[in-house]
């Protein structure tokens, strides 16, 4: 284990606690262009079956930390360790190819269609690689756009889908090498409220129907983290302001410490209801 190149990809142990996905000890990330320092003493650890929010301001560093999870980045100090291999210690393309990472950064060839998008999550490449592509992996490509309730768009080219659809599509793809660890920045971006309530509605079903799926997802609004949310880590300016159970964390008086203006934080039905004043004291949680 952690030898250069040699991924270890530790299985479902027959223990209590649940494994270890992700692990990041007094992490920081200092960018060498601008000096700036964009993580300060990071510490996180992420288990099978925890479903994490990531959440702060803009610029708190959110997908910065996403991408060291995602092994896109190494930290400039500390350590990382994501499914039992420390980053700098191991060959990142290969463990990359166990992370479900989605983002809005990702290049995808409009033209394709959404079932060669997610087949060319088999291979984690932009193009599909046609010839390393058999049956069972376009099987497992159809199951998974049925999964993500877009079986009938199998044939449509991705450019056309709409951005639900699109965001479903491409967390198909993401699942397509049985990632352990899904991490999700910004899903729910620009879509409208239906699209909304069926990314939810499709990640609620991941959830339970993947019981050791361990998932991140970055958002800016509690209206879109599904009830199956367990925890979260609040971000302030590079630094963890809170991190752990939702109930703990979620919380008014953790929110408006966080953004830095009064936040009330109300709960229905599972879901979280968020409301930002500006200069009034924060009221008590609905
Ligand atoms: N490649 C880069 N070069 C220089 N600075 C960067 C780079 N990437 C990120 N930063 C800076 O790092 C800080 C954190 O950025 P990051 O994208 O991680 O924040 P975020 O919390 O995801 O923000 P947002 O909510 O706006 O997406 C920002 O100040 C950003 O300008």
């Amino acid at each position: 284990m952690n030898q250069p190149s040699a991924l270890h990809v530790p299985t479902q142990a027959a223990s209590r606690v649940p494994p270890q996905v992700a692990s990041i000890e007094g992490v920081g990330v200092r960018r060498t262009t601008s000096d700036q320092l964009i993580l300060d003493g990071i510490d996180w650890l992420v288990r099978a079956g925890e479903h994490w929010a990531l959440l702060g301001a803009n610029g708190a560093g959110k997908t910065t930390l996403l991408k060291l999870l995602g092994a896109v980045m190494h930290p400039t100090t500390g350590s990382v360790e994501v499914l039992g291999n420390r980053l700098g210690r191991v060959d990142v393309r290969e463990l990359r190819a166990h992370i479900g990472h989605v983002s809005t950064s990702q290049r995808v060839p409009r033209d394709a269609t959404a079932h060669t998008v997610v087949l060319t999550g088999a291979t984690g490449t932009v193009q599909p690689l046609w010839r390393k592509y058999d049956d069972e992996t376009r099987r497992l490509a159809s199951e998974l756009l049925s999964e993500l309730d877009c079986k009938e768009l199998a044939d449509r080219p991705f450019g056309v889908c709409s951005g639900g659809q699109r965001a479903r599509i491409l967390i198909a793809r993401a699942l397509m090498p049985a990632p352990s660890l899904l991490l999700l920045d910004e899903p729910f971006n620009a879509l409208d409220l239906p699209s909304r309530e069926d990314l939810i509605d499709a990640l609620r079903r991941l959830a339970a129907d993947r019981p050791s799926l361990a998932t991140v997802t970055v958002t800016h609004h509690l209206e879109e983290l599904p009830d199956t949310t367990s925890h979260a880590l609040l971000l302030r300016e590079g630094r963890v302001t809170a991190c752990g159970p939702v109930s703990e964390v979620l919380t008014g008086e953790l929110m408006t410490q966080c953004f830095g203006r009064p936040i009330d934080v109300g709960r229905q039905d599972g879901r979280w209801l968020a409301r930002s004043g500006r200069g009034a004291e924060p009221r008590r949680p609905v």
